[in-house]
């Protein structure tokens, strides 16, 4: 046997018996795993394998332990922070978690459950871990009571400020109550450094809203997704992330080749004199009719798009006049609704669309499918592919997303992108964050979400229309709630107390409040009923209640003739009230403030803070129905002044403002 042959087959040997070791360990493998699926790991025959579970379990408990330490290490540093309110829900998480891995060792990452407790008897928070924990000892063969897991965690929780007593309930309930000495030093900060949530690691977000067609109706959706949009980064803004507040708007579609050669037959000589086309609905009108009747100025229409797209100057310019006249009408609503916008609509991405199909055909990623170039996200999901290039060479919705995505990641370095839009495109956004995925673009660290909302209904629970059909006119709808709020006011005989100009304020403050609170109040997720009647109720979960209760309750001070320099001497002096019942079931709702905001962080509802709100303001009556703030005699003069009550009033006022700045309703002193 020649050297060459010895040598292969001893690799022939050593590679059958690493065949063999691969096969037995399969085999154990399978036999472990056929185990776990019977929950019945039996380690005994094997001491070996039993002696690698303990370490295993031993090293993952260890990982929880330090896992938790660091959370709360690095936590209690910036919740140190003197100058700003904690998150309650947060820091219990932290310290029960912390008791739950030191009294149940043998379970790895045990379950740690802390909910709002329903009932202040039960306390202000709950721990339910016991018994979660007890069936997780069942189905290890172990039989503990949850109230004994529960008696055991209490022993180890580490005494915190936060919490006054813990008490063991019911099959094994864990009662939180809250300490005052932890309230007030919270509800301080309040005076001291103004209303400011927890720290939060500053992100770069891009969010994307509005996000209207030129020359088409802005419509009752596009609505949506500016109120809720806006709410959503008037949040982020708040917890001290970097927005930008991208409006998409469509400029660059194919309709612009008919309207462009629409306005050069009608009006020649656009390029020196402005064209009349302020009524552009009506002119978009016209050049469709042509374009679906007539096939030589569709053809014509088609060209137009490519001179355009190619960048001939003069298809520039009247682009330019055409999206000026949409620009206008679009600014008139931001205006009104107080929205701030950068615009940057689908023409931006017009050579990004070119380098972006690129980089995809070089990738090997488009398939031919009859002339067009489409790329799967997940081919198993049952969805569709993204259509990238469509046969005629021309991009699609899908491609300039594809464009936009990359822009906001590789360029604009984004943290966290959110798409503000109806439910109807989940879709379209499911395979762009795939095929995101797919190319490397997203990755783990980077969070997307698309906020899907659902359609506006009118009163009769059909898509919102006018009475004669046509879609509402946005411009419409605000001075119908303009007049509407009027009417309401002076029904109350507001017109006879305030100033014209205070009359003007209250009215746009209602009219706008409504109808943004009316669309954030409810689950976005959910399509919703368009009613100004029951928007401009004074009664229940509505912008006029809520508007209402925040300038009650900002007169309280005046009455004791407390003027802003007044109160924060006040705030020096005395400390806020809370011993009186009522007194501290309000201030418990103002200390859920952070965990209410990191609520809507989470899941991107803004009715999550619109029922906070509502409940600040009847936490507040019921305080206000049994506290006295200012007594009076019976010729009106103040006898008795409650310092620590003002100052709650006064705390809650300013919780509710910023409650409400969120939500994008302005208050104003006199309604
Ligand atoms: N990047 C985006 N796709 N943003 C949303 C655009 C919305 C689109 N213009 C529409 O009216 O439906």
């Amino acid at each position: 046997m020649g050297l060459i042959d010895e040598t292969v087959s001893f690799y022939d040997k050593e590679a059958s018996c690493a065949e063999d070791q691969i096969k037995c360990l399969k085999k154990q493998l399978l036999q472990l795993q056929q185990n776990i699926k019977n929950k019945t790991v039996d380690t005994s025959q094997n001491p070996e394998l039993q002696k690698l579970v303990t370490e295993n379990t031993k090293l993952k408990h260890r990982l929880t332990i330090l896992k938790r330490a660091i959370a709360s290490l690095s936590h209690s540093q910036t919740s140190r922070d003197s100058t700003r309110m904690q998150n309650i829900q947060e820091i219990l998480d932290e310290i029960f978690g912390a008791a739950i891995s030191s009294a149940c060792p043998d379970i790895t990452d045990a379950p740690v459950v802390i909910t709002l407790s329903n009932n202040a008897k039960f306390g202000d928070y709950q721990c339910n871990s016991a018994m979660q924990i007890s069936n997780i000892y069942k189905q290890l063969g172990k039989k503990v009571s949850p109230r004994d897991i529960a008696n055991k965690i209490v022993e180890n929780v580490s005494p915190h400020e936060l919490v006054d007593k813990l008490e063991v309930a019911g099959p094994g309930f864990i009662n939180v109550f809250v300490s005052k000495a932890f309230g007030l030093r919270n509800l301080s900060t309040i005076f001291t450094h103004g209303v400011r949530p927890p720290p939060y690691k500053k992100l770069r977000v891009v969010v994307d809203l509005s996000s209207p067609n030129i020359a088409k109706e802005m419509h009752v959706g596009h609505l949506r997704s500016t109120i809720i949009g806006d709410t959503i980064c008037r949040l982020l803004e708040f917890l001290g992330h970097d927005v930008l507040r991208i409006n998409h708007i469509g400029d660059w579609g194919t309709q612009f080749g008919m309207l462009i050669v629409h306005l050069q037959e009608k009006f020649p000589d656009y390029l020196s004199k402005a064209p009349p086309i302020s009524d552009l609905q009506a002119f978009y009108k016209e050049s469709k009719k042509r374009f679906d009747e007539d096939e030589d100025f569709k053809k014509r229409a088609y060209a137009g798009v490519v001179k355009l797209q190619s960048g001939d100057p003069n298809y520039i310019k009247a682009w330019q006049l055409i999206c000026d006249v949409s620009r206008k009408e679009f600014q008139v609503i931001y205006d009104r609704l107080d929205v701030k916008l950068i615009e940057r609509g689908e023409s931006f991405y017009q050579s990004r669309m070119n380098d972006i199909v690129k980089e995809l055909e070089a990738g090997g990623y488009l398939e031919d499918d009859e002339g067009r170039k489409v790329m799967w996200g997940d081919k198993n999901d049952g969805n569709i592919p993204f259509t990238v290039v469509k046969s005629d060479g021309g991009y699609t919705y899908d491609t300039s997303d594809l464009a936009t995505i990359k822009q906001r990641i590789v360029e604009e370095k984004g943290d966290w992108l959110i798409y503000v839009t109806d439910a109807g495109q989940g879709t379209h956004f499911y395979i762009l964050f795939q095929i995101a995925r797919k190319i490397g673009l997203l990755t783990d660290n980077i969070r997307v979400d698309h906020v899907p909302f659902g359609v506006v209904l009118g009163e009769d629970k059909k898509k919102f229309k006018t009475r004669s059909g046509d879609t509402v006119r946005l411009i419409d709808l605000l001075e119908e709630g303009l007049k509407r709020a009027l009417d309401k006011l002076k029904e109350k005989g507001r017109d006879q107390v305030l100033t014209p100009e205070e009359l003007k304020q209250a009215q746009e403050s209602i009219a706008y409040g409504c109808i943004k609170y009316a669309d954030l109040s409810h689950n976005r997720h959910h399509e919703y009923v368009f009613s100004f009647d029951k928007m401009l109720e004074d009664k229940g979960n509505t912008a006029v209640y809520l508007l209402y209760a925040y300038t009650r309750i900002r007169s309280i001070a005046r009455t004791a003739n407390f003027d802003d320099k007044k109160i924060e001497d006040v705030a020096k002096s005395h400390t806020i009230s809370l011993d009186h019942e009522k007194e501290w079931k309000l201030a418990k709702v103002l200390l859920k403030f952070p965990e209410e905001l990191d609520k809507v962080t989470k899941d991107l509802c803004p009715h999550h803070l619109c029922e906070y709100v509502y409940e600040i303001a009847t936490t507040f009556t019921e305080f206000y129905d049994s506290c006295y703030c200012v007594e009076k005699d019976s010729s009106g003069d103040i006898v008795k002044v409650n310092h620590g009550r003002i100052l709650l009033a006064e705390a809650t006022a300013r919780v509710m403002a910023k409650c409400l700045d969120i939500l994008g309703l302005k208050p104003v002193a006199k309604m």
